[in-house]
């Protein structure tokens, strides 16, 4: 099963930059979650932060017992081995073969025999779709197809954690909605912890248990998935609603003539339908998450909104109920087909059809 990654008082500053400051959160094990915010808020800066990359100046990030901030290099390094990392362009070097590139984590960091690392790399290969390619060089493939790539390199060393960095940057609305497919299949596979960057707000409405968001140097909100979604606070709000109205501006914030300037706040109109989180693709096993995520906001159910607290009610309403799960391998289960299966496209904005409207 994933592991539980707690944030505690972070801050971060480059020189006389604050980034953002006073990040607390908890991604809970072997959930997916989703980190949203306008360009330049740090989202980047922030998964660098919890693998131990950047050294925030304040706070804790606790994995296993280990402060990824402030312990010793080498405790920090062991740690960063749970995580799976896919960055915005795959970062594939270019002139090795797309099985040379995802080989490479294991023969840079195990003593796996070659025939050993083959079967591992051809069934990531498989995982996400690429079989067939996996003699092409970087630059024969298409951009959705370099961002698996990068994904089954990110899965070489299954991962308990994995990080994807705008996986959606440059792809088309049909590949997204096939990434979307695919990150959740991911998790029902693996069960691993996972935190999105995505400024993609399909992504964001149909596959995290969790949503946070980052504005103005700070964490607007994190928490299931329904609190963000049903949010009325302005930032958020906006950028559900991908309106210029409001506090993000084009340089991230607006002055306060700037804000004045706007008409009034626009006519309320009415919730925001949300749309159902994806199921994973048929003859892959339930996502273990699931159960243990109604129990913990079923727990902390009267400390939410009141429209966020509908939503709840009403997915659980709907959702099967699951056995609780056993403690999972770590290992990813036999692929299934290998293929794709189509996914929805719905979007967030008012007015577009959603069960739980
Ligand atoms: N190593 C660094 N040194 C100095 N400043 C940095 C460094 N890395 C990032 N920054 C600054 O931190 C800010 C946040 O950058 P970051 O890339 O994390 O934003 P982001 O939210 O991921 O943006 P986008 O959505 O556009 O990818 C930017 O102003 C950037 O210039």
């Amino acid at each position: 099963m994933g592991i539980e990654v707690a944030v505690e008082g972070l801050t971060m500053s480059f020189g006389k930059q604050t980034i953002w400051q006073d990040v607390s959160l908890t991604l809970p094990a072997g959930e997916v979650s989703v980190m949203l915010g306008p360009s330049g808020t740090g989202k980047t800066v922030f998964l660098k932060s919890l693998i131990g990359l950047l050294k925030p100046q304040r706070g804790r990030v606790l994995i296993n017992g280990v402060d990824m901030v402030n312990s010793p290099a080498r405790d920090i390094y062991e740690t960063r081995k749970v995580f799976g990392l896919m960055f915005q362009d795959g970062a594939l070097f270019g002139s090795m073969s797309v099985f040379d590139n995802i080989a490479f984590p294991l023969r840079e960091h195990t003593r796996k025999k070659e025939s050993e690392i083959r079967r591992i790399v051809m069934e990531r290969i498989e995982v996400v779709g690429l079989l067939g390619a996996e003699g092409k060089l970087p630059g024969e493939i298409s951009g959705g197809m370099r961002k698996r790539a990068g994904l089954a390199r990110a899965l070489v060393l299954d991962p308990q954690i994995i990080l994807c960095d705008e996986p959606d940057s440059g792809l088309d609305p049909v590949r997204t909605a096939y990434l979307s497919q695919l990150l959740i299949d991911l998790n029902a596979r693996t069960d691993a912890t996972m935190l999105i960057v995505t400024h993609n707000l399909d992504i964001a409405a149909r596959v995290p248990d969790n949503i946070g968001m980052l504005f103005r140097r700070e964490l607007v909100t994190f928490g299931p998935r329904e609190v963000l979604l049903t949010s009325e606070e302005p930032a958020v709000a906006q950028f559900l609603d991908g309106r210029r109205e409001g506090p993000i501006g084009m340089s991230e914030e607006k002055d306060a003539a700037s804000l004045a300037a706007e008409r009034v706040a626009p006519a309320d109109a009415g919730p925001r339908p949300i749309v159902p989180q994806l199921e994973p693709s048929e003859g892959l096993p339930a996502r273990r998450a699931v159960t243990r995520r109604r129990e913990r906001v079923m727990g902390m159910i009267d400390t939410l909104p009141p429209s966020a607290r509908r939503a709840v009610e009403r997915t659980h309403a709907t959702a099967p109920t699951l056995p609780l799960p056993s403690a999972g391998t770590g290992t990813l289960p036999s692929a299934g087909t290998g293929t794709l299966p189509s996914a929805g496209t719905g979007t967030l904005g008012r007015g577009t059809a959603g069960s739980g409207a």
